[in-house]
């Protein structure tokens, strides 16, 4: 996979309009993964500001306060919008700034925008209130709302010619995503609750006591919360494990981007290993100048290096 299809002329003056609506979108609402964007280089960051901005407003009405068949009507338009980015029928003229944005992207990056459908059937899934019986099902959600985000990712990031592997890169960028949504649901169970939202598989519930009344302060006399958040605690971790075999393929700053992203998810999966019951009372988070700190070593190939090594020990 090449990072680039071939070289594109600069952005005119509305697409660059466009991209700046997109950063500034990424820089106000992605708390976590602005971190990693900001370390790209400008093309790869402006496209992946798009993508985050698509990502959002599909996200966004996924979580808003429309009934269920209004969100339904709105995100079967954005579904329309793909499609038209995808037919290469949007242009600079067109008014939606993320629209133009993507579009742009699209032709600068082999970006796989099906993952963009996969992201809406996702949210569909949410606005019909699924539930997920064991992590299998629950694999299938967290595969459309974030593996697809990291499979759309590497056709930006590219793989570097001759990486070793190179055509696992996909599967290892979906299973970074994975591990990144399991931990977003942990982090996230008392806001989901109060949304009337359990993602976490009734089967692990059952397992630990946690059936009735998931999510709420005070969890039932007998339940062991604790044991359930570290059991999927260590799930998370094998799958960030297995997805950092991605990083040894990507190039520096496209490493240091997904090492920052995965190290600032993984130090709030260490949080809330430390201290399970945290998540009942709030969203556990990352002070401003620790995600700096995740970033600076993503960039200075710290942990690209480690986590390489410990990869070619491991098949050694
Ligand atoms: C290879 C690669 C890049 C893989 C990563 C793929 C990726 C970025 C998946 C996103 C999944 C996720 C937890 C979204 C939450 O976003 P949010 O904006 O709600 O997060 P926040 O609440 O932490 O700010």
């Amino acid at each position: 996979m090449s990072a680039t299809v071939e070289a594109q002329p600069q952005p005119s003056a509305p697409v660059q309009a466009a991209y700046s609506y997109c950063e500034a979108v990424t820089g106000q609402q992605a708390r976590n993964f602005a971190y990693g964007i900001r370390l790209l280089p400008t093309e790869k960051r402006q496209a992946m500001s798009a993508l985050y901005a698509f990502s959002r407003r599909v996200d966004d009405i996924g979580d808003g306060t429309l009934a269920p068949e209004a969100k339904r009507e709105r995100l079967e338009a954005t579904r329309v919008l793909l499609d038209r980015v995808r037919a290469g029928e949007v242009d600079e003229d067109d008014t939606d700034p993320v629209a133009v944005a993507l579009a742009d992207s699209a032709r600068r990056f082999p970006i796989p925008l099906g993952g963009l459908d996969e992201l809406i059937d996702g949210v569909l899934m949410d606005v019909r209130g699924a539930t997920y019986e064991t992590w299998d099902d629950l694999k299938v959600y967290c595969r459309c709302v974030a593996g697809a985000i990291g499979r759309i990712s590497l056709g930006v990031f590219g793989t570097q010619p001759g990486a070793a592997g190179a055509d696992r890169a996909p599967e290892y960028a979906d299973t970074l995503g994975l591990a990144l949504q399991l931990t977003n649901i942990l982090r996230d169970v008392r806001e989901d609750a109060g949304n009337g939202r359990t993602y976490l598989p009734s089967d692990d519930l059952a397992k630990f006591g946690c059936g009735d009344g998931f999510g709420s302060d005070t969890m039932p006399e007998g339940s062991d919360f604790a044991g359930l958040v570290h059991f999927e605690v260590r799930r998370a971790r094998a799958l960030f494990a297995e997805g950092y075999r991605l990083l040894p393929m990507l190039d520096r700053r496209s490493g240091a981007c997904v090492a920052a992203m995965a190290g600032i998810y993984r130090r709030l999966l260490d949080r809330i290993e430390r201290d399970p019951e945290a998540v009942l009372r709030g969203r556990v988070s990352l002070p401003g100048r620790e995600k700096a700190y995740v970033a600076v070593r993503g960039l200075s190939g710290l942990d690209t290096r480690h986590i390489a090594r410990r990869t070619v020990r491991r098949r050694a």
